[in-house]
């Protein structure tokens, strides 16, 4: 942690709502050595920076650093805004990135899926995967990322120690599994319960906070990988067991991503009303409950969700690879549904939200076409989706997603340099954001900070 405060200065934009693309001009935004926002500034010219400052009880030299303090300067021309939050990936699956396209979601995790994510009962391996998954998710700026592990605890525990080392802020789950799987990786019920404990009580043990008044960077996220992998009694002690603590440990899981998965959850749960209901039923529902793709949600199970509190992980490039269909973001948005953005590696093929958005994006428009009852999504909407709509889903909404006193400083530098962004001098900061959005990369991130810690970045 930091002894300094760092008072950054510059042009800022966020979507504290997905209503509006919002700018804040040439602002002054001190953060507090925990990483916390401490107050903010709007329209600072650059010779009021000292004077502003002493008023919040800051000396500065002709406005530039003291021991204690250090001023950064963001140039017109570039820009801060909010890191990326994915809500739905699974680290053990990145070697597959781009694989798969030929294969629908029951088939592709019987070929593929299943048979790399058994390869992480070799903790070198797992290391060596999960190191570079963690450290490439926060060059392409994702500064919060829930992760779907595998059924090993040593990996699991593994991928969260890399997080917590890299400074990644992440919910980490162990894949729990005890049905319908190969015979070689699959759990019993009693061992996907115990090793559950297990994996939580290591976690919680070992990623406490450095500060009393800020939860752990890095937390447990309990994951029962889909309905027809796990059986009722799975689904119910996963449930109970979120539930001893306080408040209630997250849980992520799969609803409705493909016709024939929807098929075999209703055969395999006939006395639940829909595949929603089977995870309602299990007492799965609940504010911090993450359900990715549901792309074939009825209006019903949509209503549930919301009145639930749970919210949902839209995955566009991976409903799109594995051709399982496009999901009503729309009708989400309308119903009062929390939505936020994942990537779904390796069912998805790029491992970064910047290409999310524009996915989600393309399967708005194309839904708009084919119905022009609904419109497609906005810039401010997508935007909105990939930070505060994905901090709202993992209940993180009062501490990210958005610049705002007492908030946590978890943040991107764009400095546009990518040969594809064609920044123009006198493009405003709406038209330079715009262009980044739609046609800038990585390369463009200059610096990554979670929490106030820088963490990656290119420059
Ligand atoms: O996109 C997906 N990826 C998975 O690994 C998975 N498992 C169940 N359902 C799934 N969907
Ligand atoms: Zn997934």
């Amino acid at each position: 942690m930091s002894q300094y405060r760092t008072i950054y200065h510059g042009n800022f934009i966020h979507t504290p709502t997905p209503a509006k693309l919002e700018v804040l001009h040439s602002a002054l935004v001190c953060v507090g050595p925990e990483g916390v926002i401490e107050w903010i500034e709007e329209d600072v010219q650059g010779e009021m920076i000292q004077d502003i400052s002493g008023r919040y009880g800051i000396d500065l030299l002709d406005g530039a650093a003291t021991a204690a303090v250090q001023v950064v300067q963001i140039p017109q021309g570039e820009f801060v805004c909010p890191g990326l939050v994915d809500t739905h990936t699974h680290a053990p699956q990145y070697p597959n990135i781009g694989l798969g396209g030929a294969l629908q979601l029951l088939d592709w995790l019987e070929q593929l899926t299943f048979p790399e994510e058994r390869k992480f009962a070799d903790i070198e391996y797992a290391r060596q995967v999960y190191g570079r998954v963690v450290e490439r998710g926060l060059g392409f700026g994702t500064t919060t990322c829930c992760y779907y592990a595998t059924t090993h605890v040593e990996a699991s525990l593994a991928l969260a120690g890399i997080c917590l080392e890299r400074g990644q802020r992440a919910f980490v789950g162990k894949c729990c599994m005890d049905r319908n799987c190969p015979h070689d990786y699959v759990e019993t019920t009693e061992d996907s319960i115990q090793d559950t404990e297990k994996f939580l009580s290591a976690i919680l043990s070992t990623s406490s906070s450095s500060s009393k008044s800020l939860a752990p960077l890095v937390q447990p996220i309990l994951t029962p990988r889909f309905a027809i992998s796990c059986t009722p009694q799975l689904l119910s002690s996963l449930a109970s067991i979120s539930k001893t603590y306080t408040p209630p440990l997250l849980i992520q899981t799969h609803l409705s991503e493909n016709l024939a998965e929807c098929d075999v959850a209703a055969e395999l749960f006939p006395d639940s009303k829909s595949y929603a209901a089977v995870y309602a039923d299990h007492g799965l529902l609940a504010p911090g409950t993450i359900l990715a793709h549901c792309v074939h949600l009825s209006d019903e199970e949509m209503d549930l969700i919301r009145d639930t509190g749970a919210g949902i992980a839209h995955c566009p490039n991976s409903n799109t690879h594995l051709s399982s269909g496009c999901a009503r973001v729309r009708t989400m948005l309308d119903k009062g549904v929390k939505v936020g953005l994942g990537t779904d590696c390796s069912g998805g093929n790029s491992p970064t939200i910047m290409t999310a958005m524009r996915h989600a994006s393309d399967v708005s428009r194309f839904r708009s076409f084919v119905d022009q009852s609904t419109s497609s999504l906005s810039l401010a909407e997508i935007f909105y989706l990939a930070t505060m709509g994905g901090a709202t889903l993992c209940r993180l909404d009062q501490k990210i997603g958005s610049f705002a006193i007492g908030k946590e400083f978890d943040a991107l530098h764009i400095r546009p340099v990518s040969p594809t962004l064609w920044a123009q001098k006198g493009d405003s900061e709406e038209r330079l954001f715009e262009r980044w959005i739609w046609g800038g990369d990585d390369r463009d991130v200059a610096d990554v900070w979670v929490r106030g810690r820088r963490v990656a970045g290119s420059a």
